[in-house]
């Protein structure tokens, strides 16, 4: 199955020429993909009609068994909070909150996260738990305000976050970016070892060539894009 395809997309900003104007493009379930491109080529925006945040103008955009581009705003909400994961530059974690607290949001605003883990017998808490201990975090880490701990650290409770409840698709943009090469490449192995583990299909933004080895695929968003092509 293909988690994602997308059929003559397009995609332009108020009042700016297309940014996106996408002819063909499928990933397949499971796959990990890198994306990268130039800085303004529309990468950040491609993720956020992948996310549902931004509609496309023109086209088909279906993930999974869903058409997801034909869903109304509300059940966009849903089905990226049943479904989706998403990774951000600022890791957009809640300052005040602990980390225990900010992985298990996720699971909060989704019965169906919660319901996945129900199935194989844990729960929200339990999971979150032992995630953010695989990924390097201290009893006292989990237990510390979000703003306390340092930017490895945070990035590493914004993919538990992402990852908690076995969503079908995980998106990154760059979460690496902050990291140095040694901590870098242990947060990439975690991250792709955790989508794996439930089949969850990953794209994942990011300049850094070094990265390129960890995927399965890598994508020249300007090979796919005729809007970059032509600017
Ligand atoms: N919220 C927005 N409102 C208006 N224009 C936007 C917005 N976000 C992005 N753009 C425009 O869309 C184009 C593509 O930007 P985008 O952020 O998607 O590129 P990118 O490839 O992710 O860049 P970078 O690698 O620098 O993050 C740019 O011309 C940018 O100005």
């Amino acid at each position: 199955m293909n988690a994602v395809n997308l059929e003559k997309l397009s995609f332009s900003w108020a009042g700016q020429k297309p940014t996106l104007d996408i002819p063909a493009w499928q990933v397949k379930q499971g796959e990990t993909v890198l994306l990268r491109g130039p800085s303004g080529s529309g990468k950040s925006t491609l993720l956020s009609l992948l996310a549902g945040i931004n509609t496309p103008e023109q086209g088909r955009l279906d993930l999974f068994d869903t058409a997801f581009s034909s869903l109304s705003g509300r059940q966009r909400d849903r089905y990226r909070a049943d479904n989706i994961g998403y990774i951000f530059q600022q890791f957009n974690l809640l300052p005040y909150l602990s980390a225990l607290d900010n992985a298990l949001l996720a699971c909060q605003f989704s019965k169906k996260r919660r319901q996945r883990l129900a199935e194989k017998g844990t729960s929200a808490e339990a999971t979150a738990l032992e995630m953010l201990k695989r990924l390097g975090l201290s009893s006292e880490q989990i237990q510390q305000q979000a703003h306390t701990l340092s930017v490895g650290q945070q990035q590493r409770v914004a993919a538990a976050r992402a990852l908690l409840g076995a969503p079908k698709l995980l998106i990154a943009d760059e979460p690496t970016s902050a990291l140095d090469a040694e901590h870098r490449d242990t947060f990439i192995q975690l991250l792709l070892e955790l989508s794996s583990q439930n089949n969850t299909t990953v794209i994942f933004v990011t300049h850094d060539a070094a990265l390129s080895s960890y995927f399965d695929k890598h994508v020249e968003l300007n090979e796919l894009n005729r809007a970059g092509a032509k600017s």
